[in-house]
């Protein structure tokens, strides 16, 4: 690589999170006092997996710090699907609870699209169920998947206005990759989405000014695939192993320091993106508390 060359600005999700955090807690507080109660968030963790576990004990703290109720229910592994949805259908009628989140994945046993499909649509503060990803698809106010909006408050606050830029989402999940595309789309961006059939996807990738990488493969995107000065969102969290024996590290799905000596801005990994995700179910979650209690909120206060 060229030490001459300047390094990609580092988008800082953490700190971004942190603010976005500390504007919910003020609006939260604003609630409580004009509702009556505080916003209320129920997150679902079926089984032990570890990785879910530390992202639903973060989702619990962060709540409670926002000043926002936490119900957290933890069920073991071999929950069936009658019992899973019944809790479902208990929180949906819960007035005390506005949000409803089922850490993913599920135990193979269960029916992740039905479960999902039991969350009421007003409550789904995943933006998973369908009425609220047809909702994205045609523009109508709903709840919007918490990764894929982190993304995008990221590049915005990066870049501005997004109109008529060139973007790339690599990867088609229902999760980031599609309701990416749906958000860039609604900023005017020309989207591409590629995916593990995508033919040339390095030359498919040059092409971007806007390059989401949301593949789960690690460091895949190497340096030069990417246009010099592009703006690059690393989605991927992946653990390899570490330097040290038995140790493992975190990468994205960007090959980080190469690409940080030809992108103008990158995201790391820790401290990108996934600090987001935890932030927007905040948000989301206050979204829906203001509207269940038919109270104003700006559409840009958050
Ligand atoms: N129902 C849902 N399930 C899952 C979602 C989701 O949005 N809704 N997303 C992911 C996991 N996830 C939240 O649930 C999540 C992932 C990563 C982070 C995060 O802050 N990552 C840190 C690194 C953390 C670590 O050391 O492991 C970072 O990138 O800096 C937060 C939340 C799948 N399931």
């Amino acid at each position: 690589m060229n030490s001459d060359v300047k390094l990609a600005d580092v988008i800082d999700g953490k700190a971004f999170a942190a603010g976005l955090r500390g504007r919910i807690a003020t609006l939260a507080a604003r609630f409580e006092a004009e509702a009556g109660r505080k916003a209320g968030l129920a997150v679902v963790l079926v089984g032990e997996d570890p990785a879910s576990q530390v992202y639903v004990r973060s989702k619990g703290k962060s709540t409670i710090e926002a000043g926002m109720a936490s119900f957290e229910y933890k069920l073991p592994v071999d929950t069936d699907e009658a019992t899973l949805l019944a809790l479902v259908e208990q929180l949906n009628a819960d007035p005390a609870v506005d949000g409803i989140l089922v850490q993913l994945p599920l135990p193979a046993h269960l029916d992740e699209q039905k479960v999902i499909a039991t969350i009421s649509p007003d409550k789904d503060v995943d933006g998973f169920h369908v009425t609220n990803a047809g909702r994205l698809a045609v523009g109508q106010p709903g709840y919007v998947p918490c990764t894929p909006l982190g993304c995008l408050m990221l590049l915005k606050d990066k870049l501005g206005s997004l109109s008529g830029l060139e973007a790339v989402v690599i990867g088609r999940s229902n999760i980031v990759g599609k309701p990416m595309a749906q958000l860039l789309l609604a900023e005017s961006c020309t989207i591409t989405v590629a995916h593990s059939r995508t033919r040339n996807l390095p030359e498919v990738v040059r092409r971007a000014d806007i390059v989401v990488a949301a593949v789960g493969r690690p460091e895949m995107v190497k340096a030069d695939w990417i246009k010099p000065g592009a703006t690059v969102i690393d989605v991927g969290i992946n653990r390899v192993p570490g330097a040290v024996e038995g140790k493992t590290r975190l990468v994205g799905d960007v090959a980080y320091e190469d690409v940080r000596h030809v992108a103008g801005a990158i995201t790391p990994v820790p401290g990108g993106v996934g600090p987001m995700t935890i932030a927007v179910l905040l948000r989301n979650a206050l979204v829906a508390a203001y509207r269940h209690a038919g109270l104003e909120l700006a559409p840009d206060a958050i």
